[in-house]
């Protein structure tokens, strides 16, 4: 029923005609974008190009002058690009499964509603996959602002070959959820061992004679809740709709700002964008000051060194590799430079790849 003022109706036609000139324009952008995709394909050139779709961010929220809200503005036109960018060549993205995880949600916020999408068991197997060709991305966690690195995914670029296409940061809010909804029905609460960790003092405090399973992601123990009622477990808000639970407590995260980074991973690094990172493995000769003097390098380039995480080396006890990301893209001369110097000073080295920086991180899809 509508008895609205003609006043109102007159409007509401006016942004019928305006909606109707939107869909014309999506239809018409991506008959263009498949356009160019079949002349890259004459070059053999590759899809994604980072740099235009940046330049295309920052000319549209300097000519909206903040009119139209700015978070939604950068959500509408990342859905138009990637789904543009899809219609050039399907992509099939491995994440940690099942549905619903962390893993799954950062993949649909980096890659947009219309990729494909296959859960795995374990992180293991999504670079098992990416490395097979069987995927043409993978997305995996590689840091978290409480727990720190996440080892499998540091291990796992040391047993694949794979390289690091990009990165996407997500805030994460835990929640408590069972099949009920009351506390007192849960006697196991489980969940992924990261998310158990970063709700350890909320847990001990609240839950204190419950103990705690670690599985392997959270859409598992949310599975398990939704299959048996004296389970708790700790996940994602998509994982509460997916599974039909109710929620217990929200947000039990021991610290506000709970951020986690995840990489895609795939076979072949994108092209400079103007603002990227480089990802490198290194061995360091067993010698004192060999550290030191790859730090030197950095300083003597004037790269900024992001982050440095170290790695034991399985079976070969004592011995360490590094993880160093830094600002800049490997097709800028300094960096280029300057990895070549570390190169000469390392036993092992190589070159995870280059890839835009994945900006702030926002919980919103
Ligand atoms: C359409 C293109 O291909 C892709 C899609 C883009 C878009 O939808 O605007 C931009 C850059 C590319 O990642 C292009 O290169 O211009």
């Amino acid at each position: 029923m509508t008895d609205n003022s003609p006043e109102i109706n007159k409007i509401r036609r006016r942004i019928d005609i305006i909606d109707d000139s939107i869909l014309d324009l999506l239809k018409e952008r991506i008959e263009c974008a498949k356009a160019i995709g079949r002349l890259k394909d004459e070059d053999k050139r590759a899809k994604w190009d980072p740099l235009r779709e940046r330049q295309i961010y920052t000319r549209l929220l300097e000519n909206n002058r903040g009119v139209f809200p700015e978070q939604a503005l950068r959500s509408i036109f990342h859905e138009v690009i990637t789904s543009c960018r899809l219609s050039q060549k399907k992509i099939m993205v491995a994440y940690l499964g099942p549905e619903a995880t962390f893993t799954h949600l950062a993949g649909v916020k980096y890659f947009g509603h219309s990729a494909d999408f296959k859960a795995m068991e374990s992180i293991d197997e999504v670079f098992a996959e990416v490395e097979k060709g069987r995927t043409t991305y993978g997305i995996v966690p590689v840091e978290n602002s409480i727990e720190g690195a996440v080892f499998s995914t540091l291990d796992s670029f040391m047993k694949y070959r794979v390289k690091i296409c990009g990165e996407v940061r997500l805030e994460i809010s835990h929640n408590l959820v069972c099949k009920s909804g009351d506390i007192a029905d849960i006697q196991t609460v489980a969940s992924h061992a990261q998310p158990l960790a970063q709700c350890r003092e909320w847990l001990k405090k609240n839950l204190p004679r419950i103990p705690t399973l670690p599985v392997f992601s959270t859409s598992a123990a949310a599975q398990m809740a939704a299959n048996n009622p004296n389970i708790g477990a700790i996940a994602s808000s998509l994982a509460i709709k997916t599974y039909e639970l109710q929620v217990v407590v929200k947000g039990i995260e021991d610290y506000q700002g709970n951020t986690t980074r995840f990489l895609i991973i795939g076979s072949k690094s994108p092209e400079y964008s103007g603002s990227d990172r480089t990802s490198l493995l290194i061995g360091t000769i067993d010698r004192p000051g060999a550290l030191s003097k790859i730090l030197t390098v950095l300083s003597e380039e004037g790269i900024n060194l992001a982050k440095i995480e170290s790695r034991p080396i399985k079976g070969k006890n004592w011995q360490y590799v590094f993880f160093l990301d830094m600002m800049g893209h490997i097709e800028e001369e300094r960096i280029r430079k300057g990895c070549q110097r570390i190169k000469n000073k390392c036993s092992y080295f190589e070159w995870l790849g280059s890839y835009p920086t994945g900006g702030e991180a926002t919980s919103d899809l």
